[in-house]
């Protein structure tokens, strides 16, 4: 129960908790990564973080190395603790009281113990906010199993969160008994990369970092702007949005049939449908044709149609875009708020960092320093001519804070590119805490409350394109395909071929 005001006299607890701007929802989890905190958690780290999940030793060592070189401390811990301070901030000078907690993927705190810590304190309804801004598997729905697979545990007692220390809890996981087994309720706001923060934050990093380069002798109108983002598997693109043979099918069709329909009630595990994710009353009062009552085939009475769960979503679920074409939408608006700020529009690339997996496997090219390389050529990475560029911005909008894949591939890796390339280079600042993002990400949490609420919601989007969803319609945010396993082995490093020295190990 959400605590009475300060100093009201007696007020009665209905009235207190339908004042909170995030009422129904009595917490907020921020969903994160997690990192290292020191050099003996970088292995069970990374053992987490690739679990199952074909990454070969050799990237392992690598990208283990790069934790290293800091001392085995993810720079992401540090980033999350000053959003999380600023987000308390914006949610309480907006009259929220609801308690806002981390809960990380792959360390601790893990998300069964935020939510633990919240159960405890008497939540029972949650909001959880990615700090991924764009859909995709690792993003979205994969937050989403994370979620679920915590509420499994919590549900059965069997989280082993003590709050004794860890050895009490894993006495308590072999034994069995967690806490107390407690039934929570999580819903998950939309992805933000679409919302005005998100822009604001972007623009003004990347006039901050033009300026700069110009402060440093650059000819402005040389500088190049390259907008760089996370690589993911090329199937997880392909499968992050409705293909076009299923929107052909059109989305209604296809969704209604198979068990995966289970997951626009829940957190994406059919076995935890009905404790977990949407509660009944978050999407009944919805307005318009856009709100079924019973799946296509009618066999699902009284739930909502599984392919039309959210405001905003259209039923030909057009509004579901892939990971590269949201990021290209960014683009558009954020290049129009640039060249407006500047009085020049920069010519401007999207490239990526971060290739992991097998190397047959084929994942988003071209990498950022394959790309500094080909410009400092004379060219793009597809052979097109283009002018050598005076200098380069490099602007990681694919990552709302300094991770270390912003530490460690753009500031150290692309920087020794470009240095060696005589290439001028300024990375340009992430969204962080930039208060127009913060007050973006405390809008869509308003906006998500408003929509459990019953209230008619229309999604803010300076792209005008979404996606909106909260819950993965079915052909949205799948997982990566396997390559075979006896697939033929492309030649390792094949991307790395004219640039021998970006993989020594650090
Ligand atoms: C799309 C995306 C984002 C952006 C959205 C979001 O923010 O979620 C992101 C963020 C992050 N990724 C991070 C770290 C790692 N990602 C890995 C591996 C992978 N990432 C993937 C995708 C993404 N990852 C994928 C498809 C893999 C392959 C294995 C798998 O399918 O899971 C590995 C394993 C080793 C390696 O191969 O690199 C590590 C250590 C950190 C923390 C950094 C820090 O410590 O500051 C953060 C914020
Ligand atoms: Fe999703």
């Amino acid at each position: 129960m959400t605590p009475a005001v300060d100093g009201a006299p007696t007020p009665r607890p209905d009235s207190s908790a339908a004042a909170d701007p995030l009422a129904p929802y009595d917490a907020v989890l921020l969903l994160s990564y997690g990192g290292p905190e020191g050099p003996d958690d970088v292995l069970p780290f990374m053992r987490n973080a690739t679990a199952g999940r074909g990454v070969p030793d050799s990237r392992l060592r690598e990208v283990s190395g790069h934790y290293s070189r800091w001392g085995g401390v993810s720079p992401i811990n540090a980033r999350n603790a000053e959003l999380l301070a600023a987000l308390r901030e914006e949610l309480a000078a907006r009259g929220s009281r609801v308690p806002v907690v981390i809960g990380n993927r792959n360390w601790h705190p893990f998300v069964s113990e935020a939510l633990r810590e919240l159960a405890d304190g008497g939540a029972r309804r949650v909001l959880a906010i990615t700090t991924a801004a764009y859909a995709s598997y690792s993003g979205c729905r994969q937050y989403r199993e994370d979620v679920s697979g915590a509420l499994e545990l919590l549900g059965a007692g069997e989280d082993g969160s003590t709050g004794r220390g860890r050895e009490a809890d894993a006495a308590a996981r072999v034994g069995g008994a967690g806490g107390a087994p407690v039934e929570l309720v999580v819903d998950k706001t939309r992805p933000f990369y679409n919302t005005p923060g998100m822009l604001a934050a972007n623009t003004d990093a990347i006039v901050a970092a033009f300026n700069q380069l110009v402060a440093d002798g650059v000819s402005a109108d040389g500088i190049r702007l390259a907008l760089v983002t996370h690589s993911i598997p090329e199937s997880m693109e392909r499968l992050s949005a409705p293909t076009a043979e299923e929107r052909e099918s059109g989305g209604v069709g296809e969704l209604s049939s198979g068990g995966e329909r289970a997951d626009s009630v829940g957190f994406g595990s059919p076995t935890v449908t009905g404790r977990v994710g949407e509660a009944p009353e978050g999407v009944a009062g919805l307005a318009g044709a856009a709100r079924g009552t019973s799946g296509a085939d009618g066999s699902r009475g009284g739930l909502p149609h599984p392919s039309l769960p959210e405001p905003g979503v259209a039923a030909d679920l057009s509004t579901e875009i892939s990971y590269i074409a949201q990021h290209e939408r960014l683009a558009e608006v954020l290049l129009e708020a640039v060249a407006a700020r500047l009085g020049r529009r920069p010519q401007v690339d999207l490239v990526y960092c971060s290739r992991s997996g097998p190397p047959q496997a084929r994942w988003l090219e071209p990498d950022v320093n394959d790309h500094l390389q080909a410009l400092a050529a004379g060219r793009l990475t597809d052979g097109r001519a283009v002018e050598v560029p005076t200098g380069v911005v490099v602007a990681p909008i694919g990552f709302v804070a300094d991770h270390m894949e912003v530490v460690f591939d753009l500031d150290t890796e692309a920087r020794e590119t470009a240095a060696r390339l005589d290439l001028p280079y300024v990375r340009a600042a992430t969204a962080g805490t930039h208060p127009a993002f913060v007050a973006s990400l405390a809008d869509v949490l308003a906006e998500r409350a408003a929509v459990a609420r019953g209230q008619d919601v229309r999604p803010e989007s300076t792209t005008g394109t979404g996606p909106f969803h909260t819950v993965c319609p079915p052909t949205c945010c799948r997982p990566a395909t396997r390559p075979p396993a006896h697939a033929p082995r492309r030649p390792p490093q094949i991307a790395t071929a004219n640039n021998p020295d970006r993989r020594r190990t650090p």
